[in-house]
């Protein structure tokens, strides 16, 4: 018999004042993955949360762990029974509790557990600091503390709400994969909320994109990024370029050359996306460009309006002579053009995103 997933949810639905946050919201989490929910400020990603960990009821839909019913319209498991450990950004230890009191905190009484507590704290780097008291540690120190306590009790599902965002940006990388480690160790199935792509590519198994309360879209961070269902999924994970154009006969004419858009009738807008990565640039042969391949289309013309040096790569700006719009192409290492110079670019067509405009 095949396993059921450590936490499914199904068909989740919550208004406030009659407006939907939570609208139709299903997805699963099995043991030892991680699972990001991702999406702007306000999507109804934190409702989502608090209704799996029993703080608020949902208006309808069903949440099961380890295919055991703990909430639907005429059940509600408390939350302390659900077997689930929260870790919010506000993470707030105990102040006037020690480390080691801190981890205990969720363990009730027993021999096995200091032996636990000794365990929880190696694991996270910490051995020594069980007597020690929160206002002695560091940001990154307290939030391994709060990981340790959080997880001592052995929850089958861990929920994080934007964990990290309280440490600063190098601290957070590194508590970012020790927590991973941490969890995946544990086999703790694990929900985050996170708005921040980066955060999500760089944890989650699975990432469900949510917007306007409901899941646009679930993969793995290889496909949400490469194959996006639409141009806000695919603008949410970088800045892209949009390159407009009119079906005609199963066909879209561009300045890149014609691309197949097969099943969309006559004089459909379409929206040819590209990432900035994506962009090939070549010089300017007395008013000419390349020649144009199978797999990068046409060369169109543009004036290059800005370069910027960003590290590890470049941005330069072009303004295209066929409409007047606005291009951006990402550069590996240094190139900076001088404003007003002429250059072509192509586009990789194995990395376009045509979608019908919506
Ligand atoms: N108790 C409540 N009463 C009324 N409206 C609420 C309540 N809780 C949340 N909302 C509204 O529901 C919407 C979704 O809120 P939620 O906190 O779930 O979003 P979010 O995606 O987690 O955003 P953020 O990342 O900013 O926390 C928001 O418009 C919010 O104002």
């Amino acid at each position: 018999m095949t396993q059921p997933p450590r936490l499914e949810v199904t068909h989740l639905a919550k208004s406030f004042d009659r407006r939907r946050v939570v609208d139709d919201v299903s997805l699963s989490v099995m043991p030892g993955q991680v699972t990001c929910l991702l999406g702007p400020s306000g999507c109804g990603k934190s409702t989502t949360l608090r209704i799996i960990a029993g703080v608020d009821r949902p208006d309808a839909g069903r949440i099961a762990v380890d295919g055991a019913l703990i909430c639907d319209s005429t059940t509600s498991v408390p939350p302390e029974d659900r077997s689930i450990g929260l870790m919010f950004q506000d993470f707030a230890l105990f102040p006037h509790l020690s480390v080691a009191q801190n981890v205990a905190f969720g363990l009730g009484r027993g021999r096995d557990v200091a032996p636990r507590v000794a365990e929880m704290l190696a694991r996270v780097d910490l051995p020594d600091y069980g007597n020690r008291y929160p206002h002695e540690l560091s940001g990154g120190e307290q939030q391994r503390v709060a990981l340790a306590r959080a997880i001592a009790p052995r929850p089958r599902i861990m929920l994080m709400d934007e964990p990290f965002s309280g440490l600063d940006d190098r601290l957070r990388d590194e508590i970012r994969d020790q927590t991973l480690d941490v969890l995946k160790a544990e086999g703790t199935a694990v929900l985050l909320v996170t708005h921040e792509p980066g955060e999500a590519m760089r944890m989650a198994d699975e990432i469900a994109l949510m917007r306007d309360g409901r899941i646009v879209q679930r993969g793995a961070p290889y496909n949400i990024y490469n194959t996006p269902v639409d141009l806000a999924a695919a603008a949410f994970f970088s800045d892209i370029n949009v390159i407009q154009g009119k079906v005609r006969g199963a066909l879209t004419d561009t300045p890149f050359g014609q691309f197949l858009t097969p099943g969309l009738p006559d004089g459909t807008l379409v929206d040819i996306c590209i990432r900035p990565q994506h962009l090939k640039i070549d010089f300017d042969r007395a008013g000419r460009g390349p020649s144009p391949t199978p797999m990068e289309g046409s060369p169109a013309r543009g004036i290059v309006q800005r370069a910027r040096f960003m590290g590890s790569e470049s941005l330069v700006e072009f303004r295209m002579d066929h409409d007047g719009t606005i291009l951006t192409a990402k550069v590996p290492s240094v190139f900076l053009p001088k404003p007003g110079t002429p250059l072509w670019l192509m586009l990789r067509r194995d990395r376009c995103f045509v979608f019908p405009r919506a």
